[in-house]
């Protein structure tokens, strides 16, 4: 929608002498960000998308880089940073964090087919397995600790029928985090947030996942949970599609199969995924930060999702 902070050729040029890449041949700013400035750059050597961090800090930056640095060095298909002459991967320009990462090729994926469900499914199980030896720790900041946080600031502006839901679904989640059952999954980094609009394709291949900027550290099944409810829903009704969930959960469970464990937490963490973001979007509706600059997401289509999640059973993870 916006780039915040304009960058020149001028601001460029004696930046990227820093970095192995030749000389700028041009930038270009990309319109449909909305939290960061993003900007294509071409150097002698190709094509980048360079990256300025408007909410993100210094401290906060080195989680998300070196994670896409480990996934890309493992072969995942994710923006690889580019460090510079010395190594370094975070930088700053025109006073705020930058980073120069990979382009990937392509576009997004508006209407997916099972094709595409199960290149998802594919490469986010051989995410998972990349990451195992992923050195640094960072909670999902957007899990059950944020949820109980935000759920009492959003609640009066429900009707009472939605405000009893959220409030006994936040009841249910509590449960099903205190047991052991939820204990004992799979977990690692993950992306937390792999929307339809947050992967590259290139006709039916896929070329990349991107914006990691919600990634921690949660359980596996999560990531599948809230990819599931954005790759194999209808968007109208927010009903899954069988045969696209059967193509998303049959290409992860060939690489990394599913466990016992997880069948049994499977309708709890796919609701919880559905909450997650229903919370995250009635957030951004009734307390906007930056009105001016979000047009906010729908939470309804959450409140939706939701609801058939709770009356219907999950799907099989695996047959
Ligand atoms: N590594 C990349 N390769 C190609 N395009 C990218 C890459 N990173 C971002 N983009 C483009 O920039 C747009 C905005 O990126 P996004 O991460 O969604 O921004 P924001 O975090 O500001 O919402 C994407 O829709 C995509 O078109
Ligand atoms: N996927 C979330 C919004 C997160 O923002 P983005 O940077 O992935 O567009 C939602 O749909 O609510």
């Amino acid at each position: 929608m916006a780039v915040f902070t304009p960058v020149s050729l001028q601001d460029l040029t004696p930046w990227i002498s820093s970095f192995s890449l030749g000389s700028v041949k041009d930038i270009k700013g990309i319109s449909s960000g909305i939290e960061n400035s993003n900007f294509f750059v071409t150097t002698e050597k190709g094509e980048y998308v360079l990256t300025l961090f408007e909410k993100l800090t210094f401290d906060e930056l080195p989680f998300y880089l070196n994670l896409m640095q480990h996934l890309a060095r493992k072969g995942i298909k994710v923006p690889a940073p580019i460090p510079d002459k010395t190594g370094n991967i975070l930088h700053s320009l025109c006073g705020k964090p930058a980073c120069l990462v990979t382009k990937l090729e392509g576009d997004w994926q508006p209407q997916p087919e099972p094709v595409h469900c199960a290149e998802v499914g594919d490469m986010m199980a051989k995410m998972h397995l990349a990451g195992k030896d992923y050195p640094f720790e960072q909670p999902n900041l957007r899990g059950i600790e944020w949820w109980k946080q935000t759920v009492p600031l959003v609640l009066a502006y429900l009707p009472v029928e939605a405000s009893l839901m959220l409030q006994n679904e936040m009841r249910f989640q509590e449960e099903f985090a205190a047991t052991r059952l939820y204990w004992k999954l799979f977990r690692g980094p993950i992306h937390a947030d792999l929307f339809r609009n947050n992967v590259m394709f290139t006709g039916n291949r896929l070329s990349g996942f991107f914006d990691f900027y919600f990634a921690g550290c949660d359980t596996w099944l999560f990531d599948v949970a809230v990819a599931l409810n954005d790759w194999c829903v209808d968007l109208e009704s927010g009903e899954l599609d069988q045969i696209r969930v059967r193509a998303f959960l049959d290409a992860y469970h060939a690489v990394r199969p599913f466990t016992l464990d997880e069948c049994a937490a499977w309708n709890a963490i796919l609701r919880g995924a559905a909450l997650r973001f229903w919370i995250s979007r009635l957030y951004d509706y009734y307390l906007p930060r930056d009105a001016e600059m979000l047009i906010p997401h729908d939470p309804g289509h959450f409140e939706r999702i939701l609801r058939l999640r709770i009356a219907q059973p999950a799907p099989e993870l695996f047959l």
